[in-house]
């Protein structure tokens, strides 16, 4: 159990803010919004009402307007921003008033989008109460939404003006919820930090809850690979693309699986599906490539998947963030923290990845 002093990580460039993590942060809201904004748009999901009071409660210097939008990845949908749009028109919202998104994943995208969209951007600030929201969605600036197209095809970089990681909020998150959140957290362990993977492999999975210390350590250690990351390439221009590992996969699975695969999950199976393609094209050891399946699989994520065709992936992947023209590019590793991009890697090799997703190979 954590009695720790909140922790301040710090995110610097043109528009520099804090991330902090600690117990019992909401108090620090107005600390955050400053003395600016007069009303704050208070965006949530439908079941969170109750944690959205308590929010309110501590924003009581400012008028605050709750407007409630579908739980999880529903509401990232360009109707959904724009009833939001339409709530701030009708409140008179001005550029010194200022949005605060509190939610999951789902929530902080949606959340971000409408306010870099409305004024051309306005001040936001984010509340992540899910552990994915927490070590990922809620830093660095990316906002967004999907549309029949594909997943967070709109979107915008807008970076918060606080990011507040109150982990006692994640008391009520649902325990698929939380494990689905280690998924971006073990990727990082791949990435960038290995002891984030010797924590996971040295730890009992079940020991690893919201009160713990080794959870404090994981989300801080997660948190500190992004910022460094953000600081030196906020609109990903390169070096950024290391945190879309596992994702060109990740996503495709998510819109072939109507989303009812889960974004930590997905990234899961996504890396693990990444890491067979670099194994198979020479870049990655055996060694290494079965230390994701491992290390994904003992905190409780799923590494296969057999919900669709290998055209019907291959045609999702087309449209990745970090394709070229007709030349998809994966974030692979050379070993563990040593990313690099592969190009346009054969059709053979994608498939025989493929395979091994889906159980169907030798792997
Ligand atoms: N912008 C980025 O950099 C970035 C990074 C990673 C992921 N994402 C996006 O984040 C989304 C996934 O986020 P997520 O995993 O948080 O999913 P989510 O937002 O869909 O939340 C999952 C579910 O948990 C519920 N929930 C959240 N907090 C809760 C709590 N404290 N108690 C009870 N229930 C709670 C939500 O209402 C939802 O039903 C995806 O859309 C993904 O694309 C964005
Ligand atoms: O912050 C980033 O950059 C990431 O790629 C983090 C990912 O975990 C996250 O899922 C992000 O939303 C994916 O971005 P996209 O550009 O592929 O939509
Ligand atoms: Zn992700």
């Amino acid at each position: 159990m954590s009695a720790r002093e909140p922790t301040v990580l710090h995110v610097g460039g043109a528009s520099p803010y804090d991330v902090v993590v600690g117990r019992e942060l909401l108090d620090r809201l107005p600390g955050v919004l400053g003395d600016g904004p007069q009303r704050v748009a208070l965006v949530h999901p439908v079941g969170l009402g109750q944690l959205a009071h308590l929010a309110r409660t501590a924003m009581s210097a400012y008028e605050v307007h709750l407007l409630p939008v579908p739980d999880g990845e529903a509401a990232k949908t360009a109707a959904v921003a724009a009833d939001c749009w339409e709530a701030l028109g009708r409140l008179g919202f001005t550029r010194s008033d200022a949005v605060v998104a509190l939610g999951g994943g789902a929530t902080t995208d949606l959340g971000g989008f409408v306010a870099a969209t409305w004024l051309r951007g306005v001040r936001v600030v984010h509340v992540p109460t899910s552990l994915l929201a927490m070590v990922d969605a809620a830093v660095g600036g990316k906002t967004g939404i999907d549309t029949g197209a594909g997943k967070n095809l709109v979107g915008a970089f807008h970076e918060p003006a606080g990011v507040l990681c109150d982990v006692a909020l994640l008391d009520s998150l649902p325990r698929a919820e939380l494990v689905a959140g280690l998924g971006e957290v073990v990727k990082c362990g791949f990435i960038a930090d290995p002891v984030i993977l010797d924590l996971v492999e040295g730890t009992d999975p079940d020991t690893i809850t919201p009160d713990s210390d080794v959870l404090r350590e994981l989300v801080e250690r997660a948190i500190q690979v992004k910022i460094d990351v953000v600081v030196d390439d906020l609109k990903e221009s390169g070096r950024r693309e290391v945190l879309n590992y596992g994702h060109t996969m990740a996503h495709a699975i998510e819109r072939a699986s109507d989303y009812q695969v889960r974004h930590g999950e997905a990234v899961a199976i996504g890396s693990v599906f990444v890491a067979e393609l670099a194994r198979v094209a020479g870049v990655l050891d055996d060694a290494t490539a079965e230390r994701h399946r491992a290390a994904f699989e003992r905190v409780g994520l799923p590494t296969r998947w057999y919900g669709a065709s290998y055209e019907e992936l291959r045609a999702a992947m087309a449209v990745d963030k970090k394709a070229r023209g007709s030349t998809l590019r994966f974030v692979v590793l050379e070993g563990i923290g040593v990313p690099r991009v592969l190009a346009d890697p054969p059709e053979e090799m994608l498939r025989a990845a493929y395979d091994v997703m889906t159980g169907g190979g030798a792997g």
